[in-house]
């Protein structure tokens, strides 16, 4: 049996859980094991759940069974709390949940991870001192002190967008928003796309203002940041293009001119990705030392606990961390 790919439940208040435990019905997460808690699980429709105490241990689960490794400190109740509220406890469980997966990965028991999505409020009113999963990870990956440069894609059949800042204040991205973070950024996707056979993307680079600053009438940080970083990405052999209007980009690589697009803010890379379809997404990390993808949905709390809530970006979430896996040769 290959090694486990692990899953996180996600806060337990929102649709994670329901999502894992459709996937695992529709057969779309056999070798995986949930890390997570059995009564959420089975409250959200899992059926008969074997608690196992290593990803090992798969093996041993008689079929039709939901598999999952419960992580240390887990807080009680939480098969009791209301669906869809912010809850400290949920946010909790989600940190301790993803802190025991990565565990496992990086003691190389489990091959990637996957994880069901948390909701950052719930995470915050826990304490937990990260925004969202890519940060946090990026810190759960750090060795000896250093944090690995990571970068959030998301992406789906039609665009693969690759964000220069994520989870802070539109004002304070803008002030993120520099020649190194940029430059890092093309260096990111331009490694990570080997991952999917491609080994010399055509990256084009969206700019920050409107129509790309309009030659400086509408601000001038895509002459005085953004144009050089492309400027010395190429003089690495990075195919960066750019900086081309937000607003008109992402079209352009929909249909086939570039295959990747690099945006400087959350909003202006992840619209256009989810417009598209949510069902279809997929939010990679890149520039960890292990495969993470999760779907590219929420909590949903306004259909959690519904039977509503589609588990196809998931099961996409699934597919794609097989894939890079393949693509590793793991
Ligand atoms: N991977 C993650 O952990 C992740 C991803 C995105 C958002 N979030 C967090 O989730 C929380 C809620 O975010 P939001 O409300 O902005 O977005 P959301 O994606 O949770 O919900 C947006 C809309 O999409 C619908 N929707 C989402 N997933 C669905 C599914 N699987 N099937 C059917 N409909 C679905 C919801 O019902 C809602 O109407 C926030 O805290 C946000 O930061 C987490
Ligand atoms: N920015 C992501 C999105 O909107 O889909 C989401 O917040 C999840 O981020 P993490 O993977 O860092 O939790």
């Amino acid at each position: 049996m290959n090694t486990p790919l692990l899953i996180t439940m996600g806060d337990a208040a929102g649709v994670g859980p329901e999502i894992v435990a459709a996937a695992f019905r529709r057969g779309e997460a056999d070798g995986c094991v949930v890390v997570g808690d059995p009564a959420v699980l089975r409250r959200a429709g899992a059926g008969m759940v074997a608690v196992i105490d290593s990803p090992a241990d798969l093996a041993e689960v008689p079929p039709g069974c939901l598999p999952v490794l419960v992580p240390p400190a887990l807080p009680e109740g939480l098969a009791a709390l209301p669906w869809g509220r912010v809850d400290a406890r949920a946010g909790a469980a989600a940190a301790a949940c993803i802190e025991e997966a990565v565990r496992r990965v990086r003691a190389g028991e489990a091959s990637a991870l996957v994880t069901a999505p948390i909701h950052k409020e719930a995470l915050a009113a826990a304490g937990v001192p990260f925004p969202g999963h890519t940060e946090m990870l990026q810190a759960l990956a750090a060795d000896g002190g250093e944090l690995p440069p990571v970068r959030m894609m998301l992406a789906n059949e039609e665009l693969r967008v690759v964000l220069v800042t994520i989870h802070v204040a539109l004002r304070q991205a803008i002030e993120l928003v520099t020649h190194d973070a940029v430059l890092r950024t093309l260096r990111i996707a331009h490694a990570a796309a080997a991952a999917w056979g491609q080994r010399a993307p055509r990256i084009a680079v969206a700019g920050l203002n409107p129509h790309a600053g309009e030659g400086g009438l509408f601000g001038r940080e895509e002459i005085e940041i953004i144009a050089p970083a492309i400027e010395a990405a190429r003089a690495e052999g990075i195919d960066a293009q750019g900086p081309f209007p937000p607003d008109t980009v992402f079209m352009r690589a929909r249909r086939g001119a570039f295959d990747l697009v690099v945006a400087m803010t959350h909003d202006h890379g992840l619209i256009p990705v989810k417009y598209l379809g949510v069902e279809h997404g997929v939010n990679v990390t890149l520039g960890l030392p292990f495969v993470r993808t999760s779907p590219d949905h929420g909590t949903a709390f306004d259909i959690a606990g519904q039977g509503r809530a589609d588990p196809a970006s998931l099961v996409a979430a699934i597919r794609w961390a097989r894939a890079a896996l393949a693509a590793r040769g793991g």
